[in-house]
C-alpha cells in the first residue's frame, strides 16, 4: 500500500499553492538512521478539510504511485494522517510544474520534443501494464532539469517527472470535471470513468500546451461552451508544424479506439525533425 510517516518527523515550510481539493507547501521530511538525522526536501499535499470525505481516492492516487517505479514518475514517499489532516509526502521536484516552466521561459524545439518524448515512454511504460493515469496535463509534469532551456549540450536538457493523478473523477464531480476539458477524455465526460484509451487524448492536449508555449486551451470558455465544444466534436486550432498537428488530432480522436498506440506514438515522435528554421535560427545563422 504506502510507508506511513509520523507528523513529527514532517517540516513545514512556504505553501505553494493548491491543486484540485488540495493545498500544496514545501517542507521536509526527517529520517533518523542509526543515531544520524537526515533531512529529505519533499512537497506536502494538504487534503482540504471540507473534503475529507475524498480521502480515500486522494490515498489511492498515493498507492497508484508507489507501487509502480518509473524514472518519469513522481516518488511518493508515503502519507500522514494528524487530526483532521491528510498529507501525500512526494519528492520535491525543482523547477516545478511543466505549465509555468513554459509560460515563463522560451524553449526550443527540440526541447519541446524531449520532453514529448519523455512523457510517451512514460504512457508506453503504463499502457504496457494496464495502468490508466487519468490525469495528464503540463501542470501534472514536473522539471527536474530544467536548466538554460536554449543551450543544446545534454546537462541542460529538460527531464520530467509525472505527478500523482490527484482525487478521481468520480469524487470530484461533473463541475469540475468539466472544467478538465479539453485534457478529459469525452468518453470519461460521460461516464466519470476513465477508460484504456484516455491518457492518449491528454496526451494530445498536453502535447498541444508544450508546442503553445504553455497557453491555457479554451480558456475563455465557461463549463457550458466547454461542454458544447465536445458536443460539437470540435478540435483545438492546430498549429504551425504539420507534422505535431497530425500527432495531436490522432490522440485527440472522439472515437477512443481510433487513437494510436503509445509505441506509434513514440515512432511518430521520433520521425520527427525540427523545422530548418528552428535549427537555424538556433545556430544564429539566419538573420533574424
Ligand atoms: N512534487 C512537486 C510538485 N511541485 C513542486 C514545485 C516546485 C517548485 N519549484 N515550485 C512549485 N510551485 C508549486 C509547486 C512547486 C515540487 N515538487
Amino acid at each position: 500500500q504506502f510507508h506511513m510517516i509520523k507528523h513529527e518527523d514532517l517540516i513545514w515550510k512556504e505553501s505553494l499553492g493548491q491543486g484540485s481539493f488540495t493545498q500544496i507547501y514545501r517542507g521536509g521530511k526527517v529520517d533518523r538512521q542509526d543515531g544520524e538525522t537526515h533531512t529529505t526536501d519533499v512537497l506536502l499535499k494538504v487534503l482540504d478539510v471540507e473534503h475529507k470525505n475524498s480521502w480515500e481516492s486522494f490515498f489511492e492516487a498515493a498507492s497508484f504511485m508507489s507501487q509502480i517505479s518509473h524514472t518519469h514518475l513522481l516518488m511518493v514517499y508515503g502519507v500522514s494522517v494528524h487530526k483532521s489532516k491528510n498529507i501525500m509526502v512526494q519528492e520535491f521536484v525543482k523547477y516545478g510544474a511543466l505549465d509555468l516552466y513554459l509560460k515563463r521561459s522560451s524553449v526550443s524545439l527540440s526541447w519541446k520534443l524531449d520532453v514529448a518524448k519523455q512523457l510517451a515512454c512514460t504512457l508506453n511504460f503504463l499502457e504496457e501494464k494496464n495502468i490508466v493515469h487519468g490525469n495528464i496535463c503540463a501542470k501534472n509534469l514536473l522539471l527536474a532539469r530544467g536548466g538554460d532551456p536554449n543551450s543544446e549540450n545534454s546537462e541542460n536538457s529538460p527531464f520530467i517527472k509525472l505527478s500523482d493523478p490527484g482525487i478521481s473523477m468520480a469524487m470530484l464531480g461533473k463541475e469540475v470535471v468539466l472544467d478538465r476539458i479539453p485534457w478529459v477524455a469525452p468518453e470519461v465526460l460521460e461516464k466519470l470513468e476513465l477508460g484504456q484509451q484516455c491518457d492518449k487524448w491528454s496526451f494530445g492536449t498536453t502535447l498541444w500546451e508544450i508546442f503553445n508555449g504553455g497557453e491555457i486551451p479554451l480558456q475563455r470558455l465557461d463549463p457550458k461552451q466547454k461542454q458544447r465544444f465536445y458536443d460539437q466534436r470540435s478540435q483545438l486550432p492546430c498549429l504551425e508544424w504539420a507534422e505535431l498537428a497530425d500527432l495531436i488530432s490522432q490522440c485527440m480522436q472522439y472515437q477512443a479506439e481510433l487513437r494510436p498506440s503509445s509505441r506509434s506514438i513514440i515512432r511518430h515522435l521520433n520521425g520527427l525533425i525540427t523545422p530548418d528554421y528552428e535549427v537555424l535560427h538556433a545556430s544564429g545563422s539566419v538573420p533574424e
